[in-house]
This record gives structure tokens, sequence and C-alpha cells, in this order.
């Protein structure tokens, strides 16, 4: 299985070291357009093998995209990241044209794989991925969900005092501020997490979750990587091995939840043919109500790109 990772900074590399390291693949093709800097992250991840013990072959490239010819999945996490003070939406018009150009040639040489967006603005950055490659909405897919989840199970997991491996959540709607954590869905060890948390404690961890992002960017001055790495990773092994994991995933949506011209995050179904399954939650009131608002905003995102004619 052949995985090509576009952007060799901080999320990329995490990304290629990741799946190099738990043998998600047997080659991980590392693309950047700074010359030699995915030469030297996948040179240095090889040379970790012999003392982490894998196998898969790393190897990097300057925009040399002959070189990820038929990869199973791309994930592409090309563009600039954001810094203190700006939203990820400001991001939009450099990284559009960077999604817009990585995904050409990344259709030309593999007109099979799955494409899994990291850049920002997620939402947006996905629906350009989809609109360059042409691919079906199962095969073009945003990686956000898994990142938002796995920092609101980590913040409960600290308030509880419990693993975080034991913290299972679903959170909806798009990459930014109005996101949607559903504590209705959220258990720990199978209890529901209302039983063991009061809600004045909940509601904090729920508004720290929807500024997670912004908190490491205020307190490192760039945006997060051994998380979004190692979420992206968890997607392409899901993929890779046909696992039917079921994750919160931003797709395009075709009529779920009532919503048809949006791409969101909604739980889904991965396995080998992409996005498997759209899992349709019957939401009560209010979670529809976020929902519906979180759609509007990455809408109006949505259309500052088809302005601009990309
Ligand atoms: N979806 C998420 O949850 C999530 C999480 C973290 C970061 N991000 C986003 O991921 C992106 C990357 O973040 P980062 O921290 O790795 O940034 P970074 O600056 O460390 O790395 C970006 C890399 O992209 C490369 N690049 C730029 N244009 C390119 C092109 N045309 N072709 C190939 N490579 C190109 C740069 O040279 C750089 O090495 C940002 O847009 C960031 O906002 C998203
Ligand atoms: O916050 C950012 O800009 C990066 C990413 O979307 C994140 O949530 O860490």
């Amino acid at each position: 299985m052949k995985v090509t990772v576009v952007g060799a900074g901080n999320v990329g590399a995490t990304c290629a070291d990741v799946l190099a390291y738990r043998e998600i693949a047997n080659e991980v093709i590392l693309v950047d357009i700074k010359e030699g800097v995915a030469e030297g992250k996948a040179l240095d991840i090889w040379q970790k093998a012999p003392i982490n013990l894998y196998d898969t072959r790393t190897v990097g490239v300057t925009n040399d995209y002959s070189k990820t010819a038929d990869s199973d999945v791309v994930v592409i996490t090309s563009g600039l990241p954001r810094k203190p003070g700006m939203t990820r939406d400001d991001l939009i018009e450099t990284n559009a044209g960077i999604v817009k150009s990585v995904t050409e040639q990344v259709v030309k040489y593999s007109p099979e794989a799955k494409i899994v967006i990291v850049s920002n603005p997620l939402d947006v950055m996905t629906y350009q991925a989809h609109l360059t490659s042409k691919f079906p909405r199962t095969k073009v897919m945003g990686m956000a969900g898994i990142l938002d989840t796995a920092r609101y199970r980590a913040f409960l997991a600290e308030e509880l005092n419990v693993s975080p491996k034991d913290i299972q959540a679903v959170l909806m709607g798009g990459h930014g501020d109005t996101m949607v954590p559903l504590p209705r869905y959220t258990t720990v060890g199978g209890i529901p997490v209302t039983e063991l948390i009061d809600a004045e404690k909940l509601d904090a961890i729920i508004e720290r979750t929807k500024f997670g992002g912004g908190e490491l960017v205020k307190l490192m001055g760039t945006s997060a990587w051994y998380a979004p790495g190692s979420a992206a990773a968890q997607m392409v092994e899901a993929i890779i091995k046909d696992q039917k994991r079921v994750f919160p995933v931003c797709i395009k949506l075709d009529g779920e939840y009532g919503i048809d011209d949006c791409y969101l995050g909604v739980p889904v179904v991965l396995g080998k043919n992409g996005v498997e399954k759209v899992i349709e939650l019957q939401l009560n009131d209010e979670e529809k109500e976020l929902l519906l608002e979180s759609r509007k905003h990455v809408r109006e995102v949505m259309e500052v790109l088809e302005k601009s004619g990309k």
C-alpha cells in the first residue's frame, strides 16, 4: 500500500512518521515545494526505522509527482498555518491556490486515490479538492472531527481523572468555532458523560474544545501538529486496512441532515472505498439548530471560494 503526504511541514511530517512507525503503509512518499525539506524529513524517518523497528519505506521529493503515481491514499497538508490573531478562514486565498494546484498533480498520477484534506480552512479546502479532482464525494474527505473529538476527550479525561481510551464522543459541523460537540452522545466506559460531570464543567470543556486550535496557536505562534498528524494517519489506516471505523469526517452532504449544499463534519464509516456510509443521528431541536448555524458559516466561506473563481 502506497500513501503520499503532500506538505512536509509540521503536520505532514508527523503524519508520515506515524504512517511509517505504525507500518500503516508499505511506502510513504513525502512531497514539498521547498527544495530538500521532504527529502530530508523522509530520510530522517527512514533512519529511525532500525531504532523503532519498522520497515515502511519513506521517500521524499521536491514537487516531483511522478514518484507519487498510483498512491492508494493521498493526504494534503500543504498550505499556510495560521498565526496568533488569525482565523482559519483568513488562510483561504493562499491555501485555495495551493490545494488546487496540488490536487491537479495528485489526480494526474493517482486517479484512483482517496484524498484526505488537512489544509485550512478545512471544510472549504475539502470543497476545493472536490471541485478540482472531480472525484465522487466519497473519495474526497477532510480531517478535523477526529482531532476535535480527541481534544474534547482529552479534556474530559483530565477532568474526570480517567483514561482517554475510555471516552467515546461524536462531534459534528464545521472545523471552526461553530463546531457542534454532542454531550448526548458522549460516554465514559459506556456511562453517559452527563452522569459523571456537572453541566457547568461540561459546558466549559465544550467551549475549550471549540477554541482548542486557537489555544495552541496562542501558545506556539503556529498551529498544532502531533494530534492533527496522528488523526490524519488514523483516517489513512481505516481506509488502507478497510477497517470500517466510525469517525467524524468532513464530507459534502447530499441531503443528510436536510443539507445538500455544504461540506460538514458528520459521523461516517471509513473503509477501503473511502466514506462508505454517512450516519444520520436523530438530533434534537437544539442540536439541529447548532448544526444549521455551523452550515451557515461554512456556506459563507464556500461562497468566498466560489466568487474567487477558483
Ligand atoms: N484540519 C486540521 O484539523 C488541521 C490541523 C492542523 C493544521 N491544519 C492545517 O494544515 C496546514 C499545514 O500546517 P503545518 O503546521 O504543517 O504548516 P507548515 O508550514 O509546517 O507546513 C506546510 C508545508 O506546506 C508546504 N507547501 C506550501 N505550498 C506547497 C505546495 N504548493 N506544494 C507542496 N508543498 C507546499 C510548505 O513548504 C510547508 O513545508 C495548514 O493550513 C494548517 O492550518 C489543519
Ligand atoms: O487551529 C488551527 O489553525 C489548526 C487546526 O485547525 C487545529 O485545530 O489545530
